[in-house]
C-alpha cells in the first residue's frame, strides 16, 4: 500500500478544495478549484500533494521521492475526485423489465406497486437468493459503477422486508465493502414497503422494524443511515417520523425518500428531523424547499429516475437558487432506475434540470460525500484525503456533459491503487462462498 502515485500534466485538475467544511450550496456549487497543468501525488493511499506541474517537481525534489514512483501522464486529460453515488439500492436479485412494458402501456409506477408488483416482486426474488448469489450479482453492478468512475456508493436494504432477509442484504453490502474496490456505505431501509404478510397491518410491520430489526442492525453495526419511503400508499408522515426517530435512537442518521410521487410533506419532515438528506423531491413544495434550506438538509436528486419513469424531474434550479446544497445519485434499482451510470445521470441533471456542468460535478463529488457523511475523507482532491481519483479522456470538464451518454473514464485510482486502466477493471479476487 505504500506505493507513490504521481499524476502529472493534467490539462485540467478539479480539486474541489474549499476552506469551508460545509456542503456547497447556491453559487458556491460552481467553484471547482480548477488547476490547469495539474499534478497530484499520493502515498500509502492518501493524497500528499495537489498543485501545478512546476510545484509538483519542487515537492518531489524536496521530499526526495524520485524512485519507486508510479507516474501517470494525464496530458490532454481531466482529473477529478472519485465520483460518489449517495443513493442506490445496490443489493437485490432479479430484474423487472416486464414493468417497463406495463408502464409503456399506461400503468403507473405506484399502480404496479399497489398491485403487489414493483418493490414486492424484487423482495420475492431477493428472499429466494443466497448470500453468494446476491453478492455476485451486486458485485457486477459495483464493477459497472467503478468503470463509470464511481469509487463510493451508498447502498440501501429494503428488499428483504423481514428480519432474516433485511440482515442478509445488509451483510452482503458489508462483504462487498470489504472485498470490492468500491467503498459501500450502508443504509437500513426496512421501511421501503409493507410486505405481503403484513398487508393491512403496517403498524405491526413497523413494530417489527423498531423492536426486532433495528436492534439487530445496530448490534451488528450493519448500517450508518436509516431511510423511509415516505409516500402516499407506502409510509405516512407520522409513521416515517416514528421509524426515523427510532433509527436515531440506535445511532442511524436519517434520510428520506421524499415527495417522489406526490407533494406529501416529506421535505418538510426532513427539515423537522434535520435529516442528512431528502432524496427524489420531484414534487417538493416551495415551503419544503425553504425548510430544507433553513436546516441545511442536502437535496439528493435522481434525474435518472424521473427519466426512466417518464416524468418531470425535480426543480433543481429553484433548489440551488434557494440556497440548498444539491447532490446527485443514480438511485440504481430494478424498478425505477436500472442503471449504474452516474455519468448519464450527470448528463440528465444538466440537460433536463438545467444544472450547470460545474454544479453537476460538485453534486457528484463533495456534496455527495456530505450526503454520506464522509466529506472529511473523500469528495475532493486535498492533502490528507483518501486518494480516490478519476482520469477522464476529456480535455476539459464541460465535455463530460457535452459528449453525453458516453463513458470517458480512462483510469480510476482507489485508495492510491490503479483499479481501472484504459477503461477496463484490473483483476481482483473477491467472491464469497
Ligand atoms: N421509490 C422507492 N424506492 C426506489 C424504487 C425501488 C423499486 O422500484 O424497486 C426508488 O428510490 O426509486
Ligand atoms: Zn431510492
Amino acid at each position: 500500500m505504500n506505493q507513490i502515485v504521481y499524476i502529472k500534466h493534467a490539462t485540467q485538475l478539479l480539486s474541489l478544495s474549499s476552506q469551508s467544511k460545509e456542503p456547497r450550496s447556491g453559487p458556491s456549487m460552481n467553484d471547482l478549484g480548477l488547476i490547469e497543468n495539474g499534478s497530484l501525488v499520493a502515498e500509502g493511499g492518501v493524497i500528499t500533494f495537489v498543485g501545478t506541474d512546476e510545484e509538483a517537481v519542487q515537492y518531489l525534489d524536496q521530499h526526495g521521492k524520485k524512485e519507486d514512483i508510479l507516474t501517470i501522464d494525464a496530458s490532454g486529460k481531466l482529473v477529478t475526485p472519485g465520483l460518489i453515488d449517495p443513493h442506490t439500492h445496490l443489493v437485490y436479485a432479479g430484474s423487472r423489465e416486464n414493468e417497463l412494458e406495463m408502464r409503456l402501456k399506461g400503468a403507473t409506477y405506484i399502480e404496479i406497486h399497489k398491485q403487489g408488483g414493483g418493490i414486492l416482486s424484487t423482495t420475492t426474488e431477493t428472499r429466494k437468493a443466497s448470500e453468494k448469489t446476491l453478492f455476485d450479482q451486486s458485485a457486477k453492478r459495483l464493477d459497472q459503477f467503478l468503470k463509470h468512475g464511481v469509487t463510493t456508493v451508498e447502498a440501501k436494504s429494503g428488499y428483504g422486508l423481514n428480519v432474516d432477509d433485511e440482515l442478509k442484504q445488509l451483510r452482503v453490502a458489508k462483504q462487498l465493502n470489504e472485498r470490492h474496490p468500491v467503498d459501500v456505505v450502508s443504509t437500513f431501509m426496512g421501511a421501503h414497503a409493507v410486505p405481503v404478510e403484513y398487508k393491512g397491518d403496517s403498524e405491526g410491520y413497523i413494530d417489527l422494524l423498531i423492536q426486532e430489526l433495528l436492534p439487530r442492525v445496530a448490534e451488528e453495526k450493519l448500517a450508518e443511515f436509516c431511510d423511509v419511503f415516505c409516500e402516499d400508499g407506502v409510509f405516512t408522515l407520522e409513521q416515517s417520523e416514528k421509524i426515523l426517530n427510532a433509527g436515531i435512537k440506535f445511532g442511524l442518521k436519517p434520510k428520506i425518500h421524499a415527495d417522489e410521487i406526490e407533494a406529501f410533506g416529506g421535505a418538510e419532515l426532513a427539515a423537522k428531523l434535520e435529516a442528512v438528506s431528502a432524496d427524489h423531491l420531484l414534487k417538493a413544495s416551495d415551503q419544503g424547499i425553504q425548510d430544507m434550506a433553513n436546516k441545511e438538509v442536502i437535496a439528493t436528486l435522481l434525474p435518472g429516475t424521473a427519466f426512466f419513469l417518464m416524468t418531470t424531474p425535480a426543480r433543481a434550479r429553484k433548489m440551488i437558487d434557494s440556497g440548498l446544497a444539491v447532490a446527485l445519485a443514480t438511485d440504481c434499482n430494478p424498478g425505477s432506475s436500472p442503471t449504474e451510470s452516474l455519468l448519464l445521470v450527470m448528463n440528465l441533471a444538466c440537460l433536463t434540470m438545467g444544472m450547470t456542468p460545474e454544479e453537476v460535478i460538485t453534486a457528484c463529488t463533495i456534496n455527495a460525500a456530505h450526503a454520506v457523511d464522509k466529506a472529511d475523507t473523500i469528495g475532493s482532491l486535498e492533502v490528507g484525503k483518501q486518494a480516490d481519483v478519476v482520469i477522464f479522456d476529456a480535455k476539459n470538464y464541460q465535455i463530460l456533459q457535452y459528449n453525453y451518454g458516453v463513458n470517458l473514464v480512462h483510469t480510476v485510482i482507489k485508495k492510491g491503487q490503479v483499479v481501472v486502466q484504459e477503461g477496463g477493471i484490473l483483476d481482483y479476487s473477491q467472491s464469497i462462498n
